[in-house]
């Protein structure tokens, strides 16, 4: 039996379904992300996976036990890092991970020790008697998962973590969830950064209009999507003409186009390449530069949905 299973899962708004029949399992230690983009029901599966929101039909089951018919004893299992910030401005850091600590009965020593453990790995131990007002957007999100994690939850949901902050704080937190996860704590990572969901997760569910549309080992996903390696060239201006004479060349998978740069998905890119460049050259599109590559999840999102990830 799965660790966390979500079966039949559908959560509506008044008309507005925002959660689409969705089915999956995560085991035991793994990071699992869960990518889409704004609005495809990633945090409505998750306030509804911590029992902040009950499904409309299906179940959740974690660790044998059904959410809904038993919330408390789940919620004990779990650190929900909300995407909205809960911190206190006026508690010092260290109070307020005191705080979130005591509502799980943390006393003396223990919670000492733990507080002690949350500030080393989200790097704020230095900061732990200044209050979070103080601090910058990046420090306030780390102290959020510092909150969060402290009472040592078996399962750690993250809830777009790394939105809107400076690009060390986004290492940190991204090396602090490898940590966690090294001492066998299961992790949820929802985002709609491709980059990190392919740096941190092992698994990962794509989201989009309420429905999961892949699901699957991240590696295999790419293969078994997109069987084919990406060419980029960057042009000086974009031409229609050419662009309807690319899609026609054998072994094209897709091309999308964005801010004068083509995005060329083909089986064998050594053999299209060839033809992309006499087809540019005709149509006279001057070329400023070409690189071959591998796809990454943003193309298998781009391929299953015709958009992409940040529209
Ligand atoms: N409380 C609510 N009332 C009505 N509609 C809602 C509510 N919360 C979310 N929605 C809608 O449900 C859909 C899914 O929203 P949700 O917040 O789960 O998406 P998300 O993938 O987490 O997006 P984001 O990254 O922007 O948070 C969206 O269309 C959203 O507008």
């Amino acid at each position: 039996m799965s660790y966390i299973s979500l079966n039949n899962v559908i959560k509506r708004y008044s008309n507005k379904i925002a959660v689409d029949q969705i089915s999956l399992s995560i085991d035991k230690g793994e990071i699992f992300g869960l990518l889409g983009p704004n609005g495809a029901g990633k945090s409505t599966t998750i306030k509804m996976m911590v029992g902040l929101l009950a499904p409309d039909n299906g179940s959740i089951i974690i660790d044998s036990v059904d959410v809904k018919k038993n919330p408390l004893v789940v919620k004990r299992k779990l650190g929900l890092v909300p995407q909205e910030l809960a911190i206190y401005s006026n508690l010092s850091a260290e109070d307020n991970i005191r705080f979130f600590c005591s509502l799980y009965g943390l006393k003396g020593k223990d919670l000492k020790n733990k507080i002690d453990e949350a500030l080393n790995i989200t790097g704020l131990i230095e900061r732990r008697k200044e209050k979070p007002k103080k601090f910058s957007g990046g420090m306030k999100r780390r102290l959020n998962i510092a909150c969060a994690i402290a009472h040592k939850p078996d399962i750690i949901i993250m809830d777009e973590p790394t939105v809107g902050i400076d690009p060390q704080s986004r290492n940190h937190i991204l090396s602090s969830i490898l940590e966690l996860n090294k001492n066998g704590t299961t992790i949820i990572y929802t985002s709609h950064y491709m980059e990190e969901v392919e740096a941190i997760c092992n698994r990962v569910g794509i989201m989009d209009n309420g429905k999961l549309i892949a699901l699957g080992d991240k590696e295999s996903l790419k293969k078994e999507i997109s069987k084919g390696e990406k060419i980029v060239i960057d042009v000086v201006d974009e031409d229609i003409a050419s662009i309807d004479q690319l899609k026609k060349l054998p072994g094209i998978i897709s091309i999308h186009t964005l801010d004068n740069q083509i995005e060329v998905i083909s089986k064998s890119p050594q053999e299209s390449l060839q033809d992309i460049l006499f087809i540019l050259a005709n149509n006279q599109v001057r070329i400023k530069n070409i690189v071959l590559s591998d796809v990454n999840l943003e193309n298998v999102f781009l391929q299953l949905t015709g958009k992409s990830l940040r529209d």
